[in-house]
């Protein structure tokens, strides 16, 4: 599991840590890490050009104290110091003994496009806004270089705790971050600017607190998977309802049977006017045309994709939404949801919006949940008293308890962006539903499988390829 923190829970750390280590020795560690990794991005430090963006903070010290450590291996190391008069002291000294120098910011563009790497060190987390004029031309000469951007903590001018960008900030080839994952390091749009992740431990694991967000790995989604053993029959591996599709779309009934199906369902209930085509491509589907509550039993209800705005379709997702099990509602489901209808459900609800869906829901603008997409989903989450997950380039999962970690996608691609691919996750998440995880480890399982399976795929998608590579991805997660 890959664990985040915000601000507060990491500054609280580093008081405590900071009591019980001698004065300057967390920084070192960061330092340390951070030249570290500047050597194997660079590959050979002898003889390399590389610059410091310096800001007035410490994230600007760890930055010098590196560069002065990339010095001494005997790379050429300039800083530019963006707050001349509040340069961290002891970094620009440990620079300029190591043989560095120092210039003025105006003199930054000229350096800038020989360098073969740059060090971000203008703003860490203690950062607020985006970047100021003179570090903006900065960005943008090192953008333009051919130099290895380096982040330091954060790409500057990125919000540490929501993944919010408010104006420029700097787009990274890679960050090193010091001691946990920040939010905005796992979160769109600011995740988009971090490149690859380096965490360097300086020793705040005992001193964190409970994370704020979690991001599953291999081995946890491995440890989740519901594997049939020798006793299970259908109804012990999960038979899933799905209320989708109409004589306009009846795809999305294809879709999310395929989803169902390809994530081990012991069988797949179809209700809907879609049975027919889903039946040309899954004859093991059992259809049926009346309303759910005659479909015979399920473990888990998926109501939604494709079943568009007619009072027939408001009719289905009450009945889906007066069952006792889990409900997987999404898409056209969404329009027509009553937050005190969810909150009085006996068993569990999960919602899974878009940004316009989720826009719709809670009365924002589009745009903003994509800007503010953990404060879009948490809110989502209590309103309805329901687990929500919020897809898009970063897919979080929100859990109505109090304190639970917001999960984080890390498998994401930009070819999911493809119609029907939300279809197949739905009928794919139900499906684990089906099989009894929890609502937050079915979703975030569900997203998990789902990118992995866009990128197992390769290259340009169709949403029935991403159904196909499931159990692709299912035995990669498992070997
Ligand atoms: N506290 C600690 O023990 C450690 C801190 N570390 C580093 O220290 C950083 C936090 O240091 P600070 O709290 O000094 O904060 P930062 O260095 O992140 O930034 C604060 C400084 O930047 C200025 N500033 C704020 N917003 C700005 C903007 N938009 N443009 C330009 N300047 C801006 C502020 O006036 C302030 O001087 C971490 O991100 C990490 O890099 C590491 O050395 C590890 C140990
Ligand atoms: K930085």
């Amino acid at each position: 599991m890959r664990y985040g923190h915000g601000v507060e829970a990491v500054r609280a750390a580093e008081g405590e840590l900071m009591a019980r280590v001698p004065e300057g020795a967390l920084m070192q560690r960061a330092a340390a890490g951070l030249a570290a990794a500047c050597g194997d991005v660079l590959g050979r430090v002898y003889g390399a050009r590389v610059v410091v963006l310096a800001g007035s903070g410490s994230n600007g010290g760890d930055a010098l104290f590196a560069g002065a450590r990339l010095a001494k291996r005997g790379a050429a190391v300039t800083a530019v110091l963006l707050a001349s008069d509040r340069t961290h002291e002891g970094g620009l000294a440990a620079l300029l003994a190591a043989g560095g120098r120092a210039v003025h910011p105006a003199d930054g563009p000229a350096v800038i496009t020989r360098a073969h790497l740059v060090l971000d060190g203008i703003t860490g987390i203690g950062g607020k806004g985006g970047l100021r004029p003179a570090a903006v031309s900065l960005a943008e000469a090192a953008y333009e270089a051919r130099a290895a951007i380096v982040a330091v903590d954060l790409p500057s001018g990125v919000d540490a705790d929501t993944g919010e960008v408010r104006g420029a900030a700097v787009r990274a080839d890679v960050t090193v971050t010091f001691g946990t994952y920040k939010p905005g390091l796992l979160i769109d749009p600011a995740a988009g600017l971090a490149g690859a992740l380096r965490l360097v431990d300086i020793g705040l694991d005992p001193y964190l607190g409970a994370a704020e967000l979690e991001a599953l790995q291999h081995a946890d989604v491995a440890a989740l998977l519901p594997d049939p053993t020798g006793e299970s029959d259908k109804y012990a591996r999960g038979v899933v309802g799905i209320a989708a599709g109409s004589q306009r779309y009846p795809g999305a009934a294809v879709l999310a049977v395929s989803g169902a199906l390809r994530a081990g369902a012991g069988a797949v209930r179809y209700v809907g006017p879609g049975g027919e085509a889903v039946l040309a491509r899954h004859p093991e589907t059992l259809v049926s045309t009346g309303s759910p509550h005659e479909a015979g039993r399920v473990q888990a209800w998926v109501v939604g994709p494709g079943l568009g705005d007619t009072p027939q379709a408001r009719t289905t997702v009450g009945e889906v939404l007066d069952s006792d099990v889990p409900v997987l509602v999404d898409a056209d489901g969404l329009r027509m949801l009553d937050p005190e209808r969810v909150r009085g459900r006996t068993a569990p609800t999960l919602l899974t919006p878009h940004a316009g869906e989720a826009a719709a829901l809670l009365g924002w603008d589009r745009a903003d949940v994509e800007a503010r997409r953990l404060e879009a989903v948490r809110t989502l989450a209590a309103r309805f008293g329901a687990t929500v997950l919020l897809k898009g380039s970063t897919t979080l999962v929100a859990d109505p308890r109090d304190g639970t970690p917001v999960r984080v996608n890390p498998t994401g691609t930009a070819w999911l962006a493809t119609a029907g691919s939300g279809d197949v996750l739905s009928g794919l998440t139900g499906s684990l539903l089906a099989a009894r995880l929890d609502p937050r480890d079915a979703a975030s399982v569900g997203a998990y499988l789902h990118g992995l399976s866009a990128r197992l795929a390769e290259g340009p998608l169709s949403a029935l390829d991403v159904a196909d590579t499931i159990p692709a991805a299912w035995r990669n997660v498992r070997s």
